[in-house]
């Protein structure tokens, strides 16, 4: 057996290991149950998500794309399954692109299987996502979240993954999220979804607890801010250039949308331990 490298890295404690594989060699070797032993906080590195960086060309799912894009970001959660986008996953993952020197300037391009986003330098040096525009579900149903003895009517919305947000009035009332929030009907949520519960916290800021899908309770979720942000904007009538602050457990992040629909979402990207590892 021989061991290989990784870099652990959050967003605002969102985490994830990062595995450089440039070439793509080790894409069959990163099965789910290589993925589920990297993220167990118990008998392996522990994270959310596990994040498999390759150049895009290596990928038959994005190699479409590469001549946007120099780098793919393979992800999956901590249960081995597979979403199309990370909004705290791809900032730590440009945040690794850069100091290790596989990209220059202050803007870069990252293949997802959600579409390819732009990544921006900020000058104090948190980063700057184009995460594309919301899709609000295309149904007339009511949608549905039940946890903590509680139901609350949520909105729907893919960012481009799946998502419910819900208004409640404290983030106790979710109760203590052991295990996943129920999703009514079935229909509304063909993937199942994250969900996002969230409470008012001033004049366009807002805070929130999330449930990640394959994940469970998480400090942060960068699509999940986006989905909040986004139906907050929509509670709240907020117009075109909107920019909405919010507090997760892990920290804090911004939300803006440009007049055309695309969210900006701005936040920290920290790497941490590297170290080799065992697949
Ligand atoms: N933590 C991520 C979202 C990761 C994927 C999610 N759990 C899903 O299955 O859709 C983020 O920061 O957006």
């Amino acid at each position: 057996m021989s061991g290989i490298s990784f870099v652990k890295g959050h967003g605002t404690q969102n985490d994830f290991v990062l595995i450089p594989d440039a070439d793509g060699t080790l894409a069959g070797r990163l099965d789910e149950k290589a993925v589920r032993r990297l993220a167990d906080r118990y008998a392996g590195i522990g994270a959310d998500g596990v994040i498999r960086v390759t150049r895009t060309e290596t990928s038959a799912e994005v190699r479409a794309v590469a001549d946007e894009a120099e780098w793919f970001m393979d992800y999956r959660n901590a249960d081995g399954s597979v979403a199309e986008m990370c909004g705290n996953g791809v900032r730590v993952m440009a945040r690794y692109l850069w100091e290790n020197g596989l990209v220059d300037g202050s803007v870069l391009t990252v293949a997802t299987r959600g579409g390819v986003r732009t990544v921006h330098a900020e000058p104090d040096g948190r980063l700057t996502v184009e995460m594309g525009r919301a899709k609000p579900a295309a149904t007339r149903q009511l949608a549905f979240v039940a946890a903590g003895g509680r139901t609350w009517e949520a909105t729907p919305v893919r960012v481009p993954n799946p998502h419910a947000v819900v208004f409640v009035d404290d983030l106790d009332d979710a109760g203590p999220l052991t295990s996943a929030p129920g999703l009514r009907p079935a229909a509304v949520f063909p993937d199942s979804a994250n969900v996002e519960f969230v409470v008012g916290r001033g004049h366009k800021h807002i805070a929130m607890r999330v449930w990640e899908r394959g994940v469970g309770e998480t400090r942060s979720c960068g699509t999940g801010v986006c989905a909040a942000a986004w139906a907050a904007m929509r509670r709240d009538g907020a117009g075109a250039g909107a920019r909405y602050t919010v507090d997760v457990p892990g920290g804090q992040l911004v939300v803006t949308e440009r007049p055309d629909g695309e969210l900006l979402l701005t936040g920290p990207a920290v790497l941490g331990l590297r170290g080799t590892v065992e697949l």
